[in-house]
């Protein structure tokens, strides 16, 4: 495994391998790798002829200065555990090589990105997608690899690709977690004994909307049982709870098991903060 701190060692690396015909697959992460991002490895490995992992915490995408300050760090673990898992490349730049200077640069992902986490997360979407461009530019991957826990992150990176026709396949992974359920996140770490206990409400509470749905339950008397156990529950500070369309992140109001469209999928999705960690979390529901 070769690690490669800078965008013309990158592009030499790479040139070799598309002058092979090798496909190239990228897995973007932020570090502090867990049994999740490895599964985005495994996908890209079981795919790709080249994968490469980039891992860097991108400030422009961070909306609170101390999230960003306690986002959790672990190079040496995340760098071995990747060289175990056969990875080809590491991409660990800088953040003068990803940002000479400020960047002027704003996106808006109008809809996509003012509903969900960008109502609490505001420029967040801005900075994700402009650090997806820069990758996208300097690796030029055919695949890359996102996770489904982070669905509008999905959704956002998808049209992005088409709005600016990136040459690149954007491949989406099931969320993996923990035993009891918990969706594995780099930012569990910093959940104290307790915290974690109170955290499985996430779970539990995707779970619950999932039965009573299914089972023709209202959504709004589904959503009031979520609210109160929330309610009930003093290390947590629910954000939002929402049923959504899940390729255009309409809300929905309502869901009828007996009347759905079988080309339109559903998802319930939620922030929480578990003592000062925010979490996300959601499932399909059909
Ligand atoms: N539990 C998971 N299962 C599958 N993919 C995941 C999981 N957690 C994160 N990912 C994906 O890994 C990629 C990198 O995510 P990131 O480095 O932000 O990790 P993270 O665990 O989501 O961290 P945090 O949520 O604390 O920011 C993203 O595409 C993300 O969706
Ligand atoms: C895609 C990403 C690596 C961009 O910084 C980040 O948002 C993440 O880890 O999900
Ligand atoms: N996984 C999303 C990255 C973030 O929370 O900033």
């Amino acid at each position: 495994m070769k690690i490669l701190h800078t965008k013309e060692e990158v592009k030499s690396a790479l040139l070799a391998h598309r002058k092979e015909n090798n496909s190239i697959g990228l897995v973007p992460t932020m570090g502090a790798l867990h049994d999740g991002h490895i599964s985005l490895v495994k996908h890209a490995r079981s795919h790709a002829d080249i994968t490469i992992t980039s891992i860097f915490v991108n400030p422009i995408q961070f909306n609170n200065p101390s999230d960003l300050e306690h986002y959790p760090r672990t190079l040496e673990k995340d760098l071995e555990l990747l060289e175990n898992k056969g990875v080809d490349y590491v991409f660990l730049p800088e953040i003068e090589e990803m940002y000479q200077e400020e960047t002027l640069l704003k996106f808006d992902f109008g809809y996509l990105e003012n509903t969900l986490e960008g109502e609490f997360r505001p420029s967040h979407f801005n900075g994700v997608g402009i650090v997806v461009s820069k990758l996208f530019h300097i690796v030029q991957p055919d695949y890359a690899y996102f996770g489904q826990k982070d669905l509008q992150q999905v959704a956002i990176i998808k049209r992005l690709v088409k709005d600016l026709s990136f040459d690149v396949k954007v491949e989406v992974v099931p969320t993996i977690r923990e035993k009891d359920g918990l969706a594995m996140s780099s930012r569990n770490v910093r959940l104290g004994e307790e915290e974690r206990k109170a955290a499985l409400l996430l779970f539990n509470s995707l779970n619950l909307a999932k039965d009573e749905l299914l089972k023709g339950i209202s959504w709004l008397e589904v959503k009031e049982k979520v609210l109160s156990k929330f309610d009930q529950e003093p290390l947590a500070k629910l954000e939002y709870f929402e049923l959504v369309e899940t390729d255009s992140l309409k809300k929905l109001n309502s869901f009828n098991p007996r009347e759905l469209d079988d080309t339109k999928k559903y998802s319930v999705c939620m922030a929480s903060f578990i003592g000062e960690v925010r979490l996300i979390d959601n499932l399909p529901i059909y």
